[in-house]
């Protein structure tokens, strides 16, 4: 499940006035079906993070269909509610995981901004460790002209793949597109991965362009290190974007 898939992607701002501006990047050859993750918006990985465990590469949250619980406008914002819990599983990917579990991806869309806020609950009797994500791939003009500020020391820039993960990241993210500056916020989550293929990685990629790796970089918002949750217990994490300037 990604968020701002397809025909139906929402726009997150109104960057610099411009009306309707994408934020989200989506891959030209990205499955729409269901059949595989689709290669943009905002997959939720859960619950593992790529091979750091022993069940599917970034988990099964991200290829599986959720269900829209509520939806509204509230305030000037569209929001809406979505559920993902172990009967909406397919048959194999839940006996891979046997853990009773829901998943809450609340969706907050305002004209200069976007907020999820991911929950997880045990809803079973017995504990299970579990990390999450939240894969945001941000529509660039080029991504040469990216800088990244607030997860190391030091500026990013990307000048070839860069596959990073920063542990610990402070909770204000500076992303400076190129074009504009977002904010990045992000609590609960305690690290950042920032993800571009570069040229090689993205050709071999089948579900993307051979020149597509331009156009996007991931800044993931991530619980890397596995978090038990016991019985009834639960967790949060949040991600808000925020156009500061253009
Ligand atoms: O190709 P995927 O399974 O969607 O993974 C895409 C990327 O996700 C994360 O950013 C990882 O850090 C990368 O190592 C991985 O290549």
């Amino acid at each position: 499940m990604m968020v701002g898939s397809g025909d139906n992607v929402t726009p997150v701002a109104n960057a610099g006035g411009t009306a309707g501006q994408e934020r989200l990047f989506v891959s030209s050859l990205s499955a729409r079906d269901g059949a595989r993750a689709i290669r943009g918006g905002v997959p939720v990985i859960f619950p593992q993070f790529a091979e750091r465990g022993d069940g599917m590469r970034h988990g099964f949250a991200r290829v599986s269909t959720w269900r829209v619980a509520d939806s509204s406008e509230q305030d000037g914002a569209a929001c809406a509610t979505l559920v993902l819990s172990r009967e909406d599983l397919a048959p194999q990917l839940a006996s891979a995981w046997p853990h009773p579990f829901e998943l809450k991806l609340h969706v907050t869309i305002r004209a200069r901004a976007l907020t999820l806020a991911l929950e997880v609950r045990n809803t079973g009797t017995a504990a299970f460790p579990f990390a999450a994500a939240l894969h945001t791939y941000y529509l660039v003009e080029d991504v040469e002209a990216v800088r990244i500020d607030g997860v190391q020391a030091e500026t990013v820039a990307i000048t070839d793949k860069l596959d990073q993960i920063f542990e610990r990241v402070g909770d204000t993210i500076g992303f400076d597109t190129g074009a504009d500056k977002l904010t990045l916020r992000q609590s609960g989550f305690t690290d950042a991965v920032v993800w571009n293929p570069g040229a090689v990685d993205s050709a071999a990629l089948a579900d993307m362009e051979d020149e597509e790796y331009r156009r996007f970089v991931c800044i993931e918002p991530a619980l890397l290190a596995p978090q038990t949750l016991e019985p009834g217990g639960s967790w949060r994490g949040e991600h808000h974007v925020q156009v500061s300037a253009a």
